[in-house]
């Protein structure tokens, strides 16, 4: 399909695999492997799928999740399924990908061998792109979170999350390590997102909105209606 005949979501979503695997190509020009830090949850879906056919040596190519829910790999909410499905298929299927669960029954018993993982990987990341939910959170770095000033204040890679308003236990990557990128992308859709990103953009108080910790990285946003 032309890209213009497109919808505003798949188009939004082509134009940012373009920029990415731009991005990927640039810095495998410079070092042997690079890492792509990916969201979860349901915007992605159309991103993964134009990734995934992109012309890539993608053998070189490490990825990982921004977040995670502490759940089974191959649970309905499980944003590992969501990679595997979407993006790891076809060329994208060499990818090394980093999943951020273990076997262990909590994420606080899981947290150091999930944060040995990510440290062995080269960072800085090529591009962290990042999602945001409607309550301005970004990761698992939720307004209601028990650890989130520790999320947003740690050197440490990884921290285990407990949200009231969540219903899985989770692992997020530390705003720390989310920093630690060449590029950062927020990739949003719909009007009520672009209103909490306005919101966002409008106060300082992190705990409110999580999101304002990356309005400054620079970020680019790519957002469609
Ligand atoms: O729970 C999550 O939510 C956000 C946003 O998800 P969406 O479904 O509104 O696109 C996502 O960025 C994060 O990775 C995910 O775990």
């Amino acid at each position: 399909m032309p890209i213009s005949d497109a919808k505003p979501r798949d188009q939004l979503a082509e134009q940012l695999a373009e920029a990415t695997a731009e991005a990927l190509r640039q810095d495998l020009a410079q070092q042997e492997r690079v890492l792509l830090v990916v969201s979860g949850g349901s915007t992605p879906v159309p991103f993964f799928q134009a990734m995934a056919s992109r012309d890539l040596p993608w053998a070189r190519i490490d990825v990982t999740l921004a977040d995670e829910r502490w759940v089974p790999v191959d649970a309905e909410a499980s944003n590992a399924r969501l990679v595997r499905e979407y993006l790891l298929v076809g060329p994208a299927s060499a990818a090394n990908f980093i999943s951020l669960t273990t076997d262990d029954e909590t994420p606080e018993q899981g947290v150091e061998a999930v944060a040995r993982r990510i440290e062995a990987l080269s960072w800085p990341a090529s591009l962290v792109v990042l999602g945001m939910g409607g309550d301005g959170h970004t990761a698992s770095l939720f307004p209601d979170s028990r650890e989130l000033e520790l999320a947003l204040s740690t050197a440490e890679p990884v921290v285990a999350v407990r949200s009231p308003s969540q219903p899985q236990a989770r692992i997020t990557l530390s705003a720390d390590r989310l920093h630690q990128a060449r590029r950062h992308v927020l990739h949003i859709t719909g009007g009520d997102k672009r209103s909490v990103l306005a919101r966002a953009l409008g106060g300082d108080d992190l705990r409110e909105l999580p999101i304002r910790a990356f309005l400054s990285c620079p970020l680019a946003v790519y957002w469609a209606p």
